[in-house]
């Protein structure tokens, strides 16, 4: 039987980080995979969806000097583009696992599964560990549903050679908005239909309300309250039911409903494991009820965003566990991204928390305005400001192109707690579109 100091199920960004940390620590490592070498953010999730949303962020930018400046705008060739991202994003997955078996970290690929406290088995090999992590992740929730077959998801969309003339996308959360802003800016025709009343739940109300006012008049229709029923095949063409009775003739279905916790067949109960809906139950170590079996990432059952960053930031924290660190994982406020056009990011206490408590007061800035030709002449760009009754940061949310890099300065300056004596101990670079935010922020902090 090999033997491992640790053992890491899953190869995603909550399990690699931590392999190379404890490699690198001179630790005996192995990873397990089943599908793809890195995961889901580099094969079939944020890497490739960034990389195709490029050229649409800049025509949406370029949109805004539309007869000042631009007459005639650019289109994109999604093919080409497609080919491009399988010419950038294909050879990842080998490229890591290279690295990895350069640094001497033993890779497997097959379905890894607990057959005891301390061992593994993958393929025909059984594996043992003094510590094993497990980070297998999320899938796409699949309707149950008569037509489910003809269901597609992420991975499919992300591999699209042709967007096809309609599409019809269940669910109106990050992904749909996301998929469908680049779909619609392509020229296809787009249903969304959602089965609450709102879209992108976990944002402010406020800005999801002027981006979904924004994807209509670009022609995406949205169907509030209404459920998919089914799903008919006719020929090259599908039919979508929902229980309002409404009738969908499209080329292309996703079911982009939310996304479900990797736990089973990994012999968790087996082993006293205990998983929810959520995914795999932790404590404040990230340990499982087996102390010296980890989870971490999408599969853990938390209440923080399920992102890359976080997934990261639990990788690099059980490492320094396992090497000693007895402290309790402590995060900070957790930045999360819409990639539509324009953005929409949010971190901290949320605009809605702030209505409801005295402790807070809220302070929206329409910069787009305020600061027109540094930010590119994007006028509808907000950002909301949420702070405490000593005057510190402690949450925003923001709308607008920008709002990824802007969201990065406001973590510094909610996570760090800074005032504005202390953001004014900096010279920052001018012109900027930044600097000018952190002017108008720093007449509002706390002047310590
Ligand atoms: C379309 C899409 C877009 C996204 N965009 C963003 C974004 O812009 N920003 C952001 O921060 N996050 C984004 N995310 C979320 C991000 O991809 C995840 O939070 C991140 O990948 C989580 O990493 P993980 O390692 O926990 O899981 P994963 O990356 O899913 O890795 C888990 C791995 O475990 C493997 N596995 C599962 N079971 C087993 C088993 N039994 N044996 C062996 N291997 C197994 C899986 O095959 C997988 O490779 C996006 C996700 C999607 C789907
Ligand atoms: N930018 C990013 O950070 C990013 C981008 C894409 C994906 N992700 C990851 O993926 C997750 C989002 O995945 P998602 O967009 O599939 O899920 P989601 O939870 O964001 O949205 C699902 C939506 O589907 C609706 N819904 C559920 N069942 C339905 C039904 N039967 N009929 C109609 N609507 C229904 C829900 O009400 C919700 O609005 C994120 O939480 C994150 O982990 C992140």
């Amino acid at each position: 039987m090999q033997k491992y100091d640790v053992i890491f199920i899953g190869s995603g960004h909550a399990n690699w980080h931590a392999a190379v940390t404890l490699r690198q620590a001179g630790k005996t490592v192995a990873i397990i995979e089943k599908d793809k070498i890195a995961g889901t953010c580099t094969n079939y999730g944020c890497d490739p969806k960034i990389l195709l949303d490029g050229p649409f962020e800049l025509l949406d930018r370029l949109s805004a000097y539309q007869g000042i400046g631009i007459n005639e705008a650019p289109k994109v060739d999604w093919p080409a583009l497609m080919a491009y991202k399988h010419q950038a994003i294909d050879p990842l997955s080998i490229q890591m696992t290279a690295v990895f078996k350069q640094l001497g970290i033993d890779v497997f690929m097959g379905e890894g599964q607990l057959t005891g406290a301390h061992t593994v088995s993958v393929n025909d090999h059984t594996l043992e560990a003094q510590n094993i992590v497990i980070g297998t992740g999320q899938r796409a929730a699949k309707l149950n549903i008569p037509g489910q077959a003809y269901l597609r998801d992420n991975r499919d969309f992300l591999d699209l050679e042709q967007m096809p003339n309609h599409l019809t996308f269940i669910g109106a959360g990050v992904i749909s908005i996301e998929f469908a802003t680049m779909a619609s800016e392509l020229g296809a025709e787009v249903e969304i239909v959602e089965f609450t009343d709102h879209a992108l739940g976990a944002f402010d109300p406020n800005y999801v309300g002027k981006l979904v006012q924004k994807l209509e008049a670009k022609g995406i229709h949205f169907n509030f309250n209404e459920a998919v029923t089914e799903v008919q095949k006719d020929g090259d063409h599908y039919t979508v039911l929902t229980n309002t009775g409404r009738q969908i003739k499209t080329d292309y279905v996703i079911d982009a409903t939310g996304r479900i916790a990797n736990v089973e067949n990994l012999g968790l109960a087996k082993v006293g494991i205990q998983t929810t809906r959520g995914g795999i139950v932790v404590d404040d170590h990230l340990r499982t009820a087996v102390k010296h079996i980890y989870a971490s990432g999408d599969a853990v059952d938390k209440q923080i965003p399920r992102l890359t960053p976080t997934a990261t930031f639990e990788s690099n924290y059980i490492a320094l566990q396992i090497l000693g660190n007895p402290e309790p994982i402590k995060y900070p406020a957790v930045p999360s991204v819409v990639y539509s056009l324009p953005r929409i990011a949010q971190m901290g206490v949320t605009p809605a928390e702030a209505a409801k408590s005295e402790q807070y007061h809220v302070q929206s800035l329409p910069y787009g305005k305020q600061l027109l030709f540094q930010y590119k002449n994007e006028i509808d760009a907000d950002i909301t400001l949420i702070f405490d009754t000593d005057n510190y940061l402690v949450g925003t949310s923001i709308y607008g192109n920008d709002a990824p890099e802007l969201i990065n300065l406001m973590a510094f300056i909610i996570n760090e707690r800074l005032s504005a004596n202390q953001l004014n101990q900096q010279i920052f670079a001018f012109p900027s579109a930044s600097i000018g935010i952190i002017s108008l922020i720093s007449t509002m902090l706390n002047q310590g």
